[in-house]
């Protein structure tokens, strides 16, 4: 299998001692700059998904055909493993099963499945959970759906800001029982919901969003958290910078005065244009 060795490098991730930071990747280009600057993870979060495939919030919009096609892509792209936010896994378990198979033909190293209720419920305006037996259902066919071992599943929930801390606990001991990799947790406040969170439970433990409190990545390495999430800013910078690129073209300024452009050195090297070179001297009879 292809992409057992980035699977395998997210295993090590898991299984070590250190807590690091992904980054956060949404397309060729973005999961290439990652892997140049040394990132040992990529996190292809459903929001940034959302945003670069559709333009539309987190909403669950995007069909499982469009998430992996854009994991398709940065896997043909780079060999940077990626961690993927299949939010609900797109519908039941048995949805979340077909997900699962989809994903690892794309090349995902790994996946969350979530217990949120999506897309939201009609005349909800809080975000809802699914119940726990359906969660522990979710990711029994996730697990069932995989066919490579090495593709490393977690299962997440946001109980933690959606009902409890207790009720986070108890979702994510019963995840754990099914013997899914890893749990991920969003939506946890202080040390203590932490501590609360790593004393109850024996895998290794993914952050989403979290406050400045659990920020130390040692803190975090002795609570048995190996991943933690810094949120997607690379989408953001890009925004910004098509936005300041296109005003000032409209507002008339010359495309040689343009500030903020990558250079042409940086986009050799994020076309990989030296393997270009080198393939079309061999395969076209082009010079060096
Ligand atoms: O996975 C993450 O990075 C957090 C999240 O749910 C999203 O961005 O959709
Ligand atoms: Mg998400």
């Amino acid at each position: 299998m292809a992409f057992r060795s980035r699977r395998e490098k997210l295993r090590l991730i898991l299984s070590g001692s250190a807590c690091i930071h992904p980054g956060s990747v949404y397309d060729a280009i973005s999961i290439r700059i990652a892997e140049d600057l040394g990132f040992p993870l990529g996190m292809f979060g459903g929001s940034v998904a959302s945003l670069a495939v559709l333009g539309d919030p987190d909403i669950t919009l995007i069909t499982l055909t469009e998430l992996a096609e854009q994991m398709r892509r940065m896997s043909r792209a780079a060999s940077l493993p990626v961690l993927v936010d299949a939010d609900h896994g797109y519908g039941n378990a048995l949805n979340v099963r077909r997900t699962v198979q989809e994903l690892e033909t794309a090349g995902a190293a790994g996946l969350t499945i979530e217990d949120t209720l999506l897309p939201a419920a009609f005349g909800e305006a809080k975000t809802q959970l699914i119940s726990l037996e359906e969660g522990v259902g979710k990711m029994k066919a996730a697990l069932d759906g995989r066919s490579d071992a090495s593709l490393v599943i977690m299962g997440r929930t946001g109980a933690a800001s959606i009902t409890s801390i207790e009720d986070a606990i108890r979702r994510a001991q019963a995840y754990e029982a099914t013997g899914v990799d890893a749990l991920f947790f969003t939506g946890i406040k202080s040390r203590a919901e932490l501590e609360a969170v790593a004393a109850a439970t024996r895998l290794p433990i993914v952050l989403g969003g979290a406050p400045e409190e659990l920020s130390a990545l040692d803190y975090l390495a002795s609570q048995r958290v190996r991943i933690a999430l810094q949120g997607h800013a690379p989408i953001a910078a890009a925004t910004q910078a098509v936005y300041e690129t296109q005003k000032a073209l409209r507002e008339g300024t010359a495309p040689k005065a343009l500030r903020g452009l990558a250079s042409s050195d940086l986009t050799t090297r994020v076309m990989r244009e030296a393997d270009v070179k080198a393939r079309s001297a061999d395969f076209l009879g082009l010079k060096k």
